[in-house]
């Protein structure tokens, strides 16, 4: 990389710490090809074995509103309050893009446990690929992506886990940041042999 290509967006620090969790959104969709452009960026996330582990069902135009539905038929169900269920409907209709993310269950523990890193790491620089180019997004852990109904209707196979549900489009409102925990209050340096054998 030269310093031209790094002066382009801001530097990797910039974007982590600028990026925000958006909740409303533009209702303009996103350029043709920009999900493609964003997924191509992401799946660059470090996994094991160069497993990729990943496959993506994203929803947008009029597979908003069947994703609304879908949530929809779920929360009314529920013993969730129909006010609610019928404004998440709206919501999720009116959202310009939903990618979901999702692996397939490893029955080894060490496998699973590193697809679901790396997938989370590939959601994470899909994130900030996005935010980069002015596009806010969210990951949602929304409990409807555990349903089995809500699953199989949007596509996802049994035996696959849902990493996350990433609602994108342009931001209407940028919320304020809220500040970490700095580093040296969780951080535990060994830079001498313990006496006891044990680092405390
Ligand atoms: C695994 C994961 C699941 C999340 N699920 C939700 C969610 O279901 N609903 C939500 O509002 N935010 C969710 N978030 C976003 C966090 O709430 C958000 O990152 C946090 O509040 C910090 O805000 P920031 O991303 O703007 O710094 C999730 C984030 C992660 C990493």
């Amino acid at each position: 990389m030269n310093q031209n290509q790094s002066a382009a967006y801001g530097s990797i620090a910039e974007v982590i710490k600028e990026r925000r969790s958006i909740k409303q959104f533009k209702p303009e969709p996103l350029p043709e090809g920009l999900l493609e452009e964003l997924l191509d960026i992401a799946v660059w996330a470090p996994n094991h074995g160069l497993r990729q582990p990943w496959r993506f069902i994203a929803f947008q135009g009029e597979g908003a509103e069947f994703l609304g539905d879908a949530a929809y038929s779920f929360l009314k169900r529920g013993a969730a309050d129909p006010e609610f269920a019928a404004k998440r409907k709206e919501y999720l209709s009116s959202i310009p893009l939903t990618v979901i993310v999702v692996i397939p269950e490893d029955p080894r523990q060490r496998e699973w446990d590193e697809d679901f890193a790396a997938a989370s790491a590939l959601v994470q620089n899909f994130q900030l690929a996005a935010w980069e180019r002015g596009v806010g997004t969210i990951w949602k852990t929304d409990p409807y992506i555990y349903a089995p109904e809500f699953r199989s209707k949007i596509g996802v196979k049994p035996g696959e886990k849902v990493i996350a549900m990433i609602h994108a489009g342009y931001p209407e409102i940028i919320p304020a940041s809220r500040p970490r925990k700095e580093a040296a209050q969780l951080l535990t340096v060994v830079d001498s042999y313990p006496e006891s054998g044990i680092v405390e």
